[in-house]
């Protein structure tokens, strides 16, 4: 494109939202359009910038020509900001994550008439993670699996968008689906474990901003991958980036592998 990338921002007041605004405003592919909160929210109308803007937090209405929106909401935000896309052929790049059924063939069907592009975890180190698990489960095919994740303790979703991911990863590696080997609950007496299962554990607290642990255990060895990160701005630069990458393109499901992955 040769004009500046017109933008929108879905879930501009959140966390996520928040550090989007600062990236984007500064980086001269974009011209920042829109920064989409709630219809009910208690920022409408309020100035995204503090005093020294008169910038607005907004709603869809009135929202044009819009060419990528850039979605960290949650369902409701995630739809709103699907019906936005479909109905002008915008991009979407979104980081939703803890998706309904519904949603998520929602999205498969949107792919089918707009660019859509879906990350559980917009960081490079995560993709190069999920790259190491999937080599790593397919090597060793025997051994037992578990994911451990951290977040703090405002998120809603569990496991995480990013774990499961990685679980998908591993499983596919191992010619199987998550939903044929996740176990996302053990007490009582489970009993000892099931060959081949892949094992969830969630911890939430404090302002932990999001922990990944891939334990590969086998007898008398163990192999840990792990990432963590300890500034959300690395899901917002991939974010941009993606948002960048996607303008322009045709319509189909892509990926964060197909964006920063070397
Ligand atoms: N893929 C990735 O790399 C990452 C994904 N995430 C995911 O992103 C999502 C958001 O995370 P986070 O920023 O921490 O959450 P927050 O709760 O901080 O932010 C979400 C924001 O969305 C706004 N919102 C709610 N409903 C709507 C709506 N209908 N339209 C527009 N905005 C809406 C809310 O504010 P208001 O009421 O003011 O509208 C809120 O500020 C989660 O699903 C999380 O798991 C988070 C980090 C990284
Ligand atoms: O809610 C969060 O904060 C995060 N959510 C994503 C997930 O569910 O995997 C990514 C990241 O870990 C932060």
């Amino acid at each position: 494109m040769t004009r500046p990338i017109r933008l929108a921002i879905s879930g501009a007041s959140g966390r996520m939202g928040r550090a989007l605004l600062d990236l984007a405003r500064e980086d001269g592919r974009f011209e920042l359009v829109a920064a989409i909160v709630s219809p009910h929210s208690a920022w409408l109308g309020k100035s995204a910038y503090g005093d020294v803007s008169a910038w607005k937090f907004t709603d869809w209405r009135g929202a044009e020509d819009i060419d990528v929106v850039i979605d960290f909401s949650g369902l409701d935000g995630l739809m709103l900001a699907l019906d936005h896309c479909e109905g002008s052929g915008a991009a979407l790049v979104t980081g939703t994550t803890g998706l309904s059924a519904e949603l998520e063939q929602r999205l498969a069907r949107a792919a089918e008439r707009i660019p859509v592009l879906r990350a559980a975890n917009f960081s490079l180190g995560v993709a190069v993670l999920t790259r190491l698990l999937r080599d790593a489960a397919a090597a060793l095919p025997g051994w037992d699996l578990d994911i451990v994740e951290a977040h703090h303790h405002r998120k809603e979703d569990a496991p995480s968008g990013t774990a499961l991911a990685m679980g998908r990863a591993a499983a596919d590696a191992r010619g199987a689906t998550l939903e044929d080997l996740a176990v996302y609950t053990r007490e009582g007496r489970p009993g000892a474990r099931k060959a081949g299962t892949i094992g969830f554990a969630v911890v939430r607290g404090g302002d932990i901003v999001g922990e990944h642990q891939a334990l590969l255990m086998g007898q008398g060895e163990r192999i840990e991958l792990g990432h963590r990160a300890t500034d959300r701005s690395i899901f917002a630069r991939g974010a941009i980036e993606a948002a960048a990458w996607i303008a322009g393109r045709a319509p189909g499901t892509w990926t964060i592998e197909d964006v920063i992955v070397p």
